[in-house]
Parts: C-alpha cells; sequence; structure tokens
C-alpha cells in the first residue's frame, strides 16, 4: 500500500505500533514501511525488550515474532495481555503449524501474517485491526458515559427529596424513585405495576382518582393537589404530599427501555413527583386548634363555639326546629383554685370536662367560654323537658367528689338556659340570655339550673327604673308581709306561719317575690328587704305569741346572699333582740345548695343561731342535693317537702313515691316535716297517712295580711273552714 495516507489513530493522534523480532534486519524494515504509513512506530530487538517497553509505554498494536529466544512471542503477549490489554496484537511470523496460529489467536492476537510478509497486504492487516480497534474503543468510550449519565441521573431522581414517579395510562406504576421508602415504607419493586389508588388514604380516593382523569391536564398545566397516602404496615398511618402530575408527550418520553429503579418507565403515560407536606400540614393543624380551641380542656374556644351556634341557627330557622345554650358556671371553683394552686385548679377542669363531655351526645358541642364557664350547644332538644333532663344530668354529673391527688373536693355547677327561638334569635343573644338566667340560678342557691324567661331581662331603663322604685319602696315602706298558715295535720290547728313579703306598689298594685326578688338580691338591697320583712314579721308574731299562741312558729325564708353574708348570725340576732322575739319561736327557711355552698361556715352559723334556740328548716327538699350526709352533721329541725313532689300525689304512683321517701326519711331522722303546696283533700289525706307532721297550701288558705290571720286565730275553726270549702 502506498504510504501517501497517513495511517492516523482515529482518537489518540497517529497509532502507535510496537514491532518486536529479535532480527534487527526485519524489526527495521518493518518499522519503516508502517513510519511511511504515518504510524508512531518503536522497535524491540527480542522479547525481553518488549516487555520493559511494554512496561513504560502505551502501544494501540503490537507486531510480534513468536519464534524469539530467552523470551518468545507467546510470553510477550500474556505480558502485554496483563498490562495493557487494549493493546491490539498481530502475530508476524515463520511459523505455519495450525497449532501455533490458533494458539496465538487463542491468546489474544487479531490477526495473523506469515513471513516474508507482502507489504501491502501487511499495511492492509494493520489498518484493518486498528480500524476496528478504534472503533472498539469508541464504542467502550460511549459506554462509559452512558454509564456516567445514567449514574448522574439515578443519583439525581433518587437523592430527591421528592418521589418521583411515572404511571401507565391506566395508573399503574411503571417506575418509582427510591424515596417512597424513607417517606412511606414500600419498596420501589414492591409497588411497581401496582395501582396508585393502593396507596392512597380511602378519603381522598375519589379526589385522587379524578385529578388524573381531569380532561384539561397537560405537561403546561399539571395537577398539583394535596393528598394523603398511606404508609406501610400495619399501623395505616398516613402521610399528607403535595402531588404535581402531568401526561407525558410520546415525543418526550420515546424510551421503553430499561430504567434502573423501581420500574423501567415502561409505557410510561403520566410523569409525577409527590412532595411531604406532612410538618406543614401538622404546623397548620395545630395553629388552626390553637385558633379554635381551649389547650387546657382541648374543647372549642368561644369563637368555634359562636361558629357552630351561628350554624345550628341557620339549620334550626330553616326546619322549624329549637335547639338550647346552656351557659354553665362552676360553683365554688375559685376557692378550690386560690387554696390549692392553679395546677390543681387546671386539673380540675379537665376532670370536669371529660365528665360533661360524658353526659352528650355527638352533635353536642361543649366548649370552654373562658375560666370556669362552659357553653354548651345543643342542636337538637324538642322542648324544655328535654334540656332539663340534659341540665340534671350535667348537675348530677359533677356532684361526686373530685380527687386531685390527695384533696377531695366538691364544685357545682349553674346553668342558665336560652331555648331558640323563643329565648332569642341571634347567636348573641342567645348565649347573653342563657348567661342572665345562669345569674339567676348563682343568685338563688347556685348548682341548678334555670330556663331564660323575659321577667329576668328587664331592659336596662325598666330594670333602672323599678331598682329606684324598690329604693324608694324600702324607703317608704311600700313592703308587706303575708302571712301563709302552717297547720298540724293532725288537729287542723295553725301552728305555724311563713312570712312572705310583697310589695305594694303605688300604680302597679300588689306585686309578688317572683317579680322583685331576683332585681332585690343582684342590687344588694335584699339585706335591708330582709331586715324590714323580719322586723314586721316579728312585730306581729310576737303580738299575737303575747296575746296567747305562745307555741305560734314564725318562718322566715332566707336569700343565700344573705346567709353567706359574714355578719349574718349578728345581724339576725340583733333584729331578734331589738323585737323581743323569743329566738325558739323563729324558724329560719334556707335551701340545700345555700349549704352545699360552703358546708364548714354555713354550719358554724347555723349551730351558733341552733344554741340560741332558732329553729331550722330546709326549704324545697328534694329538688338539691337530697344528701343524707349534711342532714344528721346539721342542727336541722324541719324538712319542707317541695310542692313540686305534693302535687305529684294527684298525677302518678311513681312521683307519689318520693314523697314517701321523704317522710320517712324525716321520721328516721327525726326531723318535722312540713309538706308545702298542699291544695286538695285528697293531698291532705295522702299526707296525713304517711305521718306527715305539718301541711301548708291552698287548700288551708294563701298567704294573707296580718289582719286577715288575726281573725284566724281568733276563729280558727270557722275561718279555716271557709277556705277549706272555697
Ligand atoms: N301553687 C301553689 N303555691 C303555693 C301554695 N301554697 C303556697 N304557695 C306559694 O308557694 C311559695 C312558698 O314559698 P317558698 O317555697 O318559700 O318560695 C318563696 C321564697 O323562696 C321567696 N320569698 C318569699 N318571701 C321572701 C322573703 O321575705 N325573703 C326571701 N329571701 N325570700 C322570700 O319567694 C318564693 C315565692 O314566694 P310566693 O310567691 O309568696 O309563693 C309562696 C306561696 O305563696 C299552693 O297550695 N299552691
Amino acid at each position: 500500500m502506498a504510504p501517501d495516507q497517513p495511517n492516523k489513530h482515529t482518537l489518540h493522534g497517529a497509532a502507535r505500533i510496537l514491532v518486536v523480532d529479535d532480527e534487527p534486519r526485519l524489526a527495521s524494515a518493518l518499522s519503516t514501511l508502517l513510519r511511511s504509513c504515518g504510524y508512531d512506530v518503536t522497535e524491540a530487538h527480542g522479547g525481553k525488550q518488549a516487555c520493559e517497553l511494554a512496561d513504560t509505554l502505551r502501544f494501540d498494536l503490537a507486531l510480534l515474532d513468536l519464534r524469539m529466544p530467552e523470551v518468545d512471542g507467546f510470553a510477550v503477549m500474556s505480558h502485554l495481555n496483563s498490562r495493557q490489554p487494549e493493546c491490539a496484537i498481530i502475530v508476524i511470523s515463520g511459523e505455519s503449524s495450525f497449532t501455533a496460529v490458533s494458539r496465538a489467536l487463542r491468546r489474544g492476537a487479531l490477526d495473523y501474517v506469515r513471513k516474508p510478509f507482502d507489504p501491502e497486504e501487511l499495511i492492509a492487516t494493520v489498518k484493518g485491526v486498528i480500524g476496528k480497534q478504534s472503533l472498539l474503543k469508541a464504542h467502550e468510550d460511549i459506554q462509559v458515559r452512558l454509564e456516567k449519565s445514567e449514574a448522574l441521573h439515578r443519583y439525581i431522581v433518587n437523592s430527591s427529596p421528592d418521589i418521583v414517579f411515572m404511571l401507565d395510562a391506566k395508573g399503574h406504576f411503571c417506575f418509582i424513585n427510591s424515596k417512597v421508602e424513607s417517606l412511606l415504607g414500600y419498596k420501589p419493586a414492591e409497588l411497581c405495576g401496582k395501582h396508585f389508588r393502593n396507596i392512597l388514604d380511602e378519603r381522598d380516593l375519589a379526589r385522587g382518582v379524578y385529578a388524573l382523569n381531569a380532561p384539561d391536564i397537560s405537561a403546561d398545566n399539571p395537577r398539583t393537589l394535596e393528598i394523603r397516602l398511606k404508609t406501610r404496615g400495619s399501623r395505616r398511618a398516613t402521610r399528607h404530599f403535595e402531588i404535581t402530575a402531568f401526561p407525558i408527550s410520546p415525543q418526550a418520553w420515546t424510551h421503553n427501555g430499561s430504567t434502573n429503579g423501581g420500574g423501567n418507565g415502561q409505557n410510561a403515560s403520566y410523569y409525577g413527583t409527590a412532595r411531604d407536606v406532612t410538618e406543614r400540614k401538622e404546623a397548620e393543624a395545630f395553629i388552626n386548634f390553637q385558633a379554635y380551641h381551649d389547650l387546657l380542656t382541648r374543647l372549642p374556644n368561644r369563637a368555634l363555639f359562636k361558629d357552630r351556634l351561628e350554624l345550628a341557627i341557620t339549620h334550626a330557622r330553616r326546619g322549624h326546629q329549637k335547639l338550647a345554650v346552656m351557659f354553665l358556671d362552676l360553683d365554688r371553683f375559685k376557692i378550690i383554685n386560690d387554696t390549692l394552686g392553679h395546677a390543681m385548679g387546671d386539673r380540675l377542669l379537665q376532670a370536669v370536662t371529660q365528665r360533661l363531655e360524658g353526659c352528650l351526645r355527638k352533635g353536642d358541642t361543649l366548649s370552654r367560654f373562658g375560666g370556669d364557664e362552659f357553653t354548651l350547644l345543643l342542636p337538637s332538644v324538642h322542648g324544655h323537658e328535654d334540656a332539663s333532663q340534659i341540665a340534671r344530668k350535667l348537675i348530677k354529673t359533677l356532684k361526686a367528689p373530685f380527687l386531685l391527688g390527695e384533696h377531695e373536693v366538691y364544685v357545682g355547677v349553674s346553668i342558665g338556659i336560652a331555648i331558640y327561638p323563643e329565648a332569642g334569635c341571634s347567636m348573641d343573644q342567645l348565649i347573653q340570655n342563657a348567661d342572665i338566667a345562669m345569674y339567676h340560678v348563682k343568685a338563688r342557691g347556685k348548682d341548678s339550673y334555670r330556663f331564660y324567661s323575659e321577667s329576668m331581662s328587664i331592659d336596662s331603663t325598666h330594670r333602672l327604673l323599678l331598682e329606684r322604685d324598690l329604693r324608694i319602696a324600702l324607703e317608704k315602706k311600700e313592703l308587706r308581709v303575708f302571712y301563709q298558715p302552717q297547720v298540724c295535720a293532725r288537729t287542723d290547728q295553725i301552728v305555724g306561719l311563713e312570712a312572705l313579703v310583697r310589695w305594694q306598689h303605688p300604680e302597679r298594685g300588689l306585686l309578688y317575690p317572683r317579680d322583685f326578688l331576683s332585681l332585690a338580691e343582684e342590687t344588694k338591697l335584699i339585706g335591708l328587704l330582709s331586715e324590714q320583712v323580719l322586723d314586721q314579721a316579728c312585730r306581729d308574731v310576737g303580738q299575737w305569741i303575747r296575746a296567747g299562741h305562745k307555741d305560734l312558729r314564725l318562718a322566715v325564708n332566707l336569700s343565700p346572699i344573705e346567709v353567706e353574708h359574714p355578719r349574718f348570725v349578728e345581724t339576725l340576732i340583733e333584729r331578734v333582740n331589738a323585737n323581743r322575739f323569743p329566738p325558739a319561736n323563729l324558724e329560719i327557711e334556707i335551701t340545700e345548695n345555700v349549704i352545699m355552698n360552703d358546708l364548714e361556715q354555713i354550719s358554724q352559723k347555723l349551730r351558733e343561731l341552733a344554741n340560741i334556740g332558732v329553729r331550722i328548716a330546709i326549704d324545697d327538699f328534694g329538688t338539691g342535693y337530697s344528701s343524707l350526709n349534711y342532714l344528721h352533721r346539721l342542727p336541722i329541725h324541719t324538712l319542707k317537702v317541695d310542692q313540686s313532689f305534693v302535687k305529684a300525689i294527684r298525677s302518678g304512683v311513681d312521683d307519689a313515691c318520693i314523697v314517701n321517701a321523704i317522710v320517712a326519711m324525716a321520721h328516721g331522722l327525726k326531723l318535722e316535716i312540713v309538706a308545702e303546696g298542699v291544695e286538695t283533700e285528697k293531698q291532705l289525706d295522702y299526707l296525713r297517712a304517711l305521718g306527715c307532721h305539718q301541711v301548708q297550701g291552698f287548700f288551708y288558705g294563701p298567704a294573707q295580711p296580718a289582719a286577715e290571720i288575726s281573725k284566724l286565730l281568733t276563729h280558727p275553726k270557722t275561718e279555716m273552714a271557709a277556705t277549706a270549702s272555697s
């Protein structure tokens, strides 16, 4: 071949050729021929020199004689194979045996040229081998670059903070990166081939499936949605992800070949990423919770309560239904909080919450309104009876003592109830009116419930006027004391008189306690009012006692506010002494709630009064605690059975049983019993048969002015008979 075209190695300039022959003449001839073709030639005169050169220089091709003394061509071949495996070998030898040729080819020689060689054939062979060699090299280089590129992309995809995935047209995973394992616990291989709905939280299933099938989704308009994915395993926990997915255009993804990782992307129709936003979601949820809940009790707060109430009102209005709002205020909480400390106070609020929640149904909303105030929304009540039942349940559940460490404490609850629509049509009105009703409970002895009625919320001008009038009434002594006889059930004789206040209003006529007593309590005028009533009653009844009715008893009602006053005992004794009234003829009526509000203090006061002979009666017995516990620890003389139980005598056996039980209990404790509200002979007979000591009620006559009572006392038989028969 003409040496006109220098034969360049394709990738590294002129190919470097090692010529190995122990005959220097032959080696030189070969070198000259090859150099004339532009090759970079190095000669080695023998195998030993060839091996030494192979250790220091790099060659693309070796032309190798086989038969050489000391180190032969095979030895050089194996040396080259171990040191420079990329170096191609052509054997040039006089050796023509098949064995030698095949042995040389087996050891890696790429071709064989026989000596004496034809220069043209030799150059053609050299060219062919070098060309082949350079193609192999280029292929290897591309392979290496491909591997590097794939490793780079795999690294990028698998190190992504997000899950990267591909889905086929039906929604089966055909690729998913290894991030899915660290975030959700699935191995990529186990998800491939499965539908993505397998890892969607059931609650988000419909949304997730719809998002992928939405008509307008494209690479330019990817679908992004927040969704919950299930983690692997039995805990069935979910994490929140922000998923972005779009369809893959066939031009963008032409490869159906292999992709390392989970799956090979075969038939991929969608590409997507899923970013774990659980922490952000949890932070948002917490902030949201904090904004609408009380962190101590975990109950809805005022804002959320109002929100729910607003919604419930809308529903009730649409469905012409009723709803109830209750305002609950804990009794005695402040004392416990102040004496046992705030930590105990907090524990108490949590325990109270737990008990209250135990009384409610699913749709009800109990909220902490602030401090020791709670509000309750009952969105579906049929009327007052439903609400009363719940209120009684709430009061009862809080009656049992609370154990705070080693302390056993008692709290009560005062509940005001506003029913929609009669107690108001707006959210604020209902809450405010429930609050007003609650204050009326507090003023009347706590630990009870009351429904809001319009008379409670006398508007402020009306209220101010009434308050002014009441002050004037007290100054001008417009209050009157009426007396209702208490009659011995056996002899029909008047044994006592209950003093009941009336107000002779100059314009409005005779007013009853229900019209002004709450106002007197709220404005603290009650003290003055009681003083006037007591003075008047002591004067009237004292006169009758002195006139011969020496055992006649005067029963007076006392408001909780008065009893709780620190100077209660002194004031009472002062009034009794000032009117020279015999203390043994006086009976004070208090309700159970007054006692339970502060058992220790009250029992001390009652003991002081009992010591000077004053009798103590428990009014409205059966409607409050009805607890035997305190009865034997206090100096109590009389139980007054509430009118509601007496009324029940005519209506049914069950309620009458309560009277039986109260009378039996009073007998057991050796207490006197006065049954209130006796209106019929039937009731009277029933009570007589039970062994009830005294009765009081319209059957014998209502409360009447002193003049009428005087007549009654003078001619008891005729007057009483007239009343009973009228
Ligand atoms: N339906 C019916 N009612 C009957 C019958 N017999 C008596 N009553 C009424 O029942 C009430 C009984 O008094 P109370 O339970 O102590 O309940 C009293 C008492 O708690 C309070 N109160 C009355 N006067 C005073 C007072 O001077 N001071 C204080 N702190 N409270 C008073 O006001 C409440 C209401 O007094 P009043 O309106 O006088 O109403 C009285 C009385 O008139 C009957 O057969 N049938």
